[in-house]
């Protein structure tokens, strides 16, 4: 089996799984945030009314992240977050994030709640992140997460496995970004659907922690079911500094089976950028240099780690910020925000003239700050530009590494940063 199947297999109590089967597996942990807390507290309470539990399963394998719109920008999203606040207090969770932690993706890893080895579902399409620690992790409805929070398992069909091997050490501004905008451009945005997506080579064995966060974050862009990474050295330090808790590491055995293998090699690999309006129009940053754009934003889920924050402000330097642009930036967590305060970058972005935001998804799904007018165009280090995401349906996104987004803030137009880094 590869290491999905065990980490399956373990969870539903089987010797062995094959794809295709429905598995009826034991939850770890479960994550809602803001946005989607509220519909699964709905359900919960009608699952209850109908004979139910009237208790969540275990408090203390729910974690809930307030990220998607804080501080509340609207009376709606002001009524989730009490609805979710009551809630947690009535059913004694007391791992609730509420004033702009950060994002639930950076928030729930670097918290130590997660671990290799063990199954987390989310009410959040990016809940595959947490594949960079070795864990089986996906996303899923509200519907379905009421009934883990009823009782503590839910359903899978065992995803068909990918196997992605890359291979190079990319050279200059080309980061883990570069290197999924690249594989989902080849792949496709269902290129890989349903199917759990292991990633392995020397590149990403090699890869710290945010690069293979960034690298997982994405593999829904393809559809995967989850994206998954045998934790490296570094990946168990962080784990490890993070929580005292016990984990088991799983690989895939030598012989298994994938129904697809890719192999990618990077070293030659120019920055990436994802075009309106999907994630797989991927073409290298010098075809589309000088396209005009209105934002720039760095931040997100998939790209607003300290290392990114700081290949930004190293970019930017003592420069300014185009007077036509806005550049917003958003750490991805409060420690993030701690860190890049302590070491200068915040100052240099501010000084640059960027607007320095809170913690939180900020622009990336276009709820909340930063919102795109007609016609208007932003570059983003977000991991979604489909038509409408950051704003009006007229508005348009261009994807990109932090170094691309940074350099293009300056100039006003979409631009590459010199090779020298
Ligand atoms: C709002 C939320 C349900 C959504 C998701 O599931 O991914 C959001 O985080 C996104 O990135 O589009
Ligand atoms: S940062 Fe963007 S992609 Fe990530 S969870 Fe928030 S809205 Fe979704």
């Amino acid at each position: 089996m590869n290491m999905t199947e065990k980490i399956l297999a373990e969870a539903a109590g089987l010797r062995e799984v094959t794809p295709g089967e429905i598995i009826e597996a034991r939850v770890d942990l479960a994550m809602t945030h803001d946005g989607t807390s509220p519909p699964t507290i709905r359900t919960f309470r009608d699952i209850a009314s109908r004979g139910g539990p009237a208790r969540v399963w275990d408090p203390e394998r729910i974690v809930m992240v307030f990220d998607h719109n804080v501080p509340a920008n609207t009376i709606g999203a002001a009524e989730f977050q009490r609805v979710t606040r009551e809630f947690a207090r009535e059913q004694g969770i007391v791992n609730i994030f509420q004033n702009a932690a950060g994002i639930c993706h950076q928030v729930l890893p670097e918290r130590g709640f997660v671990r290799p080895g063990m199954v987390i579902v989310g009410a959040d399409s990016h809940t595959c992140t947490y594949g960079a620690f070795g864990a089986f992790a996906t996303g899923m409805g509200a519907t379905d997460m009421a009934m883990v929070f009823a009782t503590g398992k839910t359903w899978f069909m065992v995803p068909e496995a990918m196997r992605i091997e890359v291979t190079g050490k990319p050279e200059g501004h080309v980061y883990a970004k570069d290197v999924i905008l690249h594989i989902i451009g080849e792949i496709g945005v269902d290129g890989a659907t349903y199917r759990s997506v292991e990633f392995t080579g020397d590149t990403i064995e090699s890869m710290d922690v945010s690069g293979r966060m960034t690298i997982c974050n994405m593999a829904v862009e393809m559809g995967a079911k989850n994206g998954i990474m045998e934790p490296n050295r570094q990946t168990l330090d962080y784990v490890r500094a993070r929580t005292g808790r016990e984990f088991r590491v799983y690989s895939s055995d030598e012989d298994s089976q994938y129904l697809e293998d890719h192999h990618f090699d990077v070293s030659d690999l120019e920055p990436q950028v994802a075009c309106p309006d999907d994630v797989d129009n991927v073409c290298p940053v010098h075809r589309v240099e000088g396209t005009h754009i209105d934002e720039a934003f760095l931040g997100s889920c998939t790209n607003g780690r300290y290392e990114d924050l700081k290949i930004a402000a190293e970019v930017i330097s003592d420069r300014r910020v185009h007077e036509d642009v806005r550049f917003i930036v958003s750490p991805a967590s409060r420690e993030i925000y701690l860190k890049a305060l302590e070491d200068g970058i915040i100052e240099t972005f501010i000084r640059a003239g960027a607007i320095v935001c809170n913690p939180g998804c900020g622009p990336c799904l276009g709820a909340h700050m930063g919102v795109l007018a007609p016609g208007e165009v932003s570059i983003a280090t977000t991991n979604r530009n489909f038509r409408g995401r950051m704003g009006d349906p007229a508005s348009s996104v261009y994807l990109a590494n932090p170094a691309v987004v940074a350099e293009s803030a300056i100039e006003g137009v979409i631009s590459a940063p010199q090779q020298e880094a």
